[in-house]
């Protein structure tokens, strides 16, 4: 039971397809189901105690593991049950069903229990749950102490997080072999609880990682101000945005930040403030730029986006810029684009789109030739080779004002730092995560620029 940050992300046909791999490599699928069986097993045995479990079994290979589970669990001791909403189904279910010995209920009369280990449906869920299996889901799930999913809670579709059912929420999900995009995207994260790895002996390869913690050394022996990286960001309208920002590449570790604008006298005094001038933008020590907090989105705010798009800086777009710009005018740069949009600023420069959050920042990655920071509740990084970095739900006091800001000034010091785009935004997501974390409640914009100081520690 291994955390799943730094891991891969497989959707259902390439974790099919590994398994198909392994067995052509000489691992059968009994052997691989064995595997996923005495994981689970182990896992519910540390967590559950001495306290009874009642496993769930499907008709698929999912319930195969459950199968398998139970009798490990019996033969180790503590008191188990088995229910099934139907008969398994694949010579591996079947085979895994006929070592269980002990009573099969039926899923609509069988008494909760504690402990519950959902093993109804995994990868292999194809349509919406039958309103009977989930009334009954929901009634054991209720009634126990601790509910846990075996690779995905039953209802959940693998690939994009939908919803498939009326589902309850898990304490626990064993993600067996590698994550899938539904442990991190919602609405089905919130839905998994606490996800941790179980791997099953399958080589996982992927395009797709869950976020983890950045490697961010300490600035070398000979370093300089400028070495560590050299950040300006752009001020428009409402200076408080840009000054959070600015606050926030500092205490995220930049060497030296300057606000070019009009300038906002006072704290803190480590702020460089300048005009805002083609030679200001041409500084060739600029590691990175950032426009749109408070830009506004008028005439002045439009120019401003012009001047800022003809450098040749690494560039972070957010906020108000995000509306001004289009994904063409991107293409020709000659340095990164990062662009970091919450639904709406999505929305707005993307067009909606009915298709999964990671599919669709993939594709506005390559279409805008920049690292997508699709931001929210699951935040997606995608790259525009078709890399992307999946982050974990982060703290939910993060929905305050300014936040967003905060994250920009953060990505901004991590690409000035020498980061590749898709590190500098995993990085800046990480350390707002973080901060977010250590703050705990009701923290405001200022508190976090701040707390990015111990994030990094
Ligand atoms: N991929 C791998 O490497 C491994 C996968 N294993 C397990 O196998 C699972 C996938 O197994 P399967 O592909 O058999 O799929 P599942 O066990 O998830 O379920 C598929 C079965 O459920 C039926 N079904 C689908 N949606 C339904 C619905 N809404 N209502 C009623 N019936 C429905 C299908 O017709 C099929 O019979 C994984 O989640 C994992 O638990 C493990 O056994 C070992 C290795
Ligand atoms: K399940």
């Amino acid at each position: 039971m291994i955390p799943i940050a730094g891991t891969a992300v497989l959707t259902a046909a390439q974790m099919r397809a590994a398994e198909e791999k392994a067995i052509a490599a000489g691992t059968g699928v009994d052997t691989l189901m064995q595997r996923a069986g005495a994981g689970v097993a182990d896992a519910v045995r540390r967590l559950a105690g001495v306290n009874e479990v009642l496993v769930l079994c499907g008709p698929g290979n999912n319930g195969g593991d459950g199968y398998v589970a139970a009798a490990r669990l019996h033969a180790a001791g503590p008191s188990v049950r088995v229910a099934a909403s139907a008969e398994p189904r694949t010579p591996a279910a079947i085979a895994a069903r006929a070592l269980w010995t002990g009573a099969v209920e039926p899923l609509a009369t069988a008494a909760p229990a504690p402990v519950v280990v959902d093993a109804l449906f995994g990868t292999g869920l194809s349509r919406a749950l039958d309103t009977d299996v989930s009334t009954a889901l929901n009634r054991f799930v209720s009634h126990a102490n601790l509910a846990i999913a075996v690779d995905l809670p039953s209802g959940i579709a693998t690939d994009d997080g939908a919803l498939l059912g009326d589902l309850p929420a898990f304490h626990v999900t064993l993600a067996l072999g590698a994550a899938k995009p539904a442990h991190l995207l919602q609405p089905s994260a919130v839905h998994c609880g606490a996800v941790r790895l179980l791997p099953i002996g399958v080589t996982t390869d992927s395009d797709v990682r869950v976020l983890s913690r950045p490697d961010l050394p300490a600035p070398a022996i000979d370093a300089h101000k400028f070495t560590r990286g050299m950040v300006a960001v752009i001020r428009g309208r409402m200076a408080g945005a840009a000054q959070l920002a600015a606050q926030a590449a500092m205490h995220a570790g930049a060497g030296y930040v300057e606000i070019l604008g009009a300038t906002i006298p006072g704290a803190p005094h480590a702020l460089v403030r300048r005009r805002c001038d083609d030679s200001a933008l041409a500084d060739p020590r600029i590691g990175a730029v950032l426009i749109g907090p408070g830009l506004g989105r008028d005439d002045a705010a439009r120019a401003l986006l012009d001047q800022a798009l003809a450098t040749d800086r690494p560039l972070v777009i957010d906020g108000d810029a995000l509306h001004l710009v289009t994904p063409e005018r991107l293409h020709g740069r000659p340095a990164e684009t990062i662009l970091t949009p919450h639904a709406g600023e999505f929305a707005a420069l993307f067009a909606a789109s009915d298709t999964d959050k990671l599919t669709a920042a993939r594709a506005a990655a390559t279409r805008a030739n920049a690292t997508i920071v699709f931001k929210g509740p699951d935040t997606v990084i995608a790259a525009a080779d078709g890399r992307a970095v999946l982050s974990p739900a982060a703290s939910s006091w993060l929905s305050t004002a300014g936040s967003g800001d905060v994250l920009a000034g953060a990505i901004a010091a991590m690409l000035a730092g020498g980061g590749t785009p898709l590190d500098a935004a995993a990085a800046g997501v990480w350390l707002h995560g973080e901060a977010a974390r250590r703050l705990g409640p009701a923290f405001i914009a200022d508190d976090l620029a701040e707390a990015l100081t111990g994030a990094r520690a």
